[in-house]
């Protein structure tokens, strides 16, 4: 679990470009504490998802400075990302379900990649799944979710290992109005529980349902509210 104060994430003058393309992140610089609740917003195309791929060091910067758990996004090892990794959850925009397993087998399998024990997981993931009212679900495959149960799904997956962060990309998405306040719910209590939480969202209802930080982004600036 993570410490209760301190700094899991420091971006400091972050430039981000697609190959020869124009800057889409530009001089972005910002903090995440231990525990905290934020918001990434802004218009469709301002660069919210690059900023969550960068914090799941699936890019680098361009410039700038990314520091994730004390270490240089530009300088890690290859062999070091899995293992920071594992402390990162994360809920991608299109769910990325494997079709060839049940509900449960997909939520399992972060720590079957762990190397951990069925018999020691067994329960937990029967637990986050009924926490997350997929319980008479377990045994279906994706095909068959409606996109509402996709993204439970996918949320229970990225909390499986317990993450310190969560990442998630519009993870209300694709759910009605009730769903989404539960789904929030279920981010506050992750955050009551330790995890810094960071959604990217457009929903400004939910933003006004559970107050937070939000980081606006636009053309690629970053303005913070706190
Ligand atoms: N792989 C890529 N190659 C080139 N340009 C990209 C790539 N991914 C994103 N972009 C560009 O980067 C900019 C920011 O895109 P990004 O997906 O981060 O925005 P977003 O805020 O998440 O948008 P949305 O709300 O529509 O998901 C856009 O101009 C987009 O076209």
């Amino acid at each position: 679990m993570a410490p209760e104060t301190g700094t899991a994430i420091r971006f400091e003058n972050v430039g981000l470009r697609y190959g020869l393309g124009p800057e889409v992140l530009r001089d972005v610089s910002f903090e995440i504490e231990n525990g905290s609740f934020q918001y990434v917003t802004g218009p469709s195309g301002a660069g919210k998802t690059s900023l969550l791929r960068l914090l799941f060091l699936s890019l680098r910067p361009t410039r700038g400075i990314v520091r994730i758990f004390d270490h240089d996004a530009a300088t890690i090892g290859r062999d070091v990302v899995p293992a920071l990794r594992r402390r990162i959850g994360i809920v991608f925009q299109d769910f990325r379900l494997l079709d060839h397993l049940t509900t449960y087998e997909n939520v399992a399998l972060p720590l079957r990649v762990l190397g951990v024990d069925e018999e020691n997981y067994r329960r937990d993931v029967t637990e986050l799944l009924d926490w997350v009212g997929l319980g008479d679900r377990k045994w279906v495959h994706p095909q068959v979710l409606s996109g509402g149960e996709k993204q439970r799904a996918a949320i229970a997956r990225a909390l499986i290992t317990r993450p310190e962060i969560l990442l998630a990309d519009e993870p209300t998405g694709n759910v009605d109005p009730p769903l989404a306040k539960r789904l929030l719910r279920l981010f506050v209590e992750l955050n009551r529980l330790g995890t810094s939480v960071i959604i990217a969202t457009h929903d400004l209802s939910l933003m006004e349902q559970h107050d937070a930080r939000r980081f606006v982004l636009n053309a690629g600036h970053i303005d913070v509210y706190d």
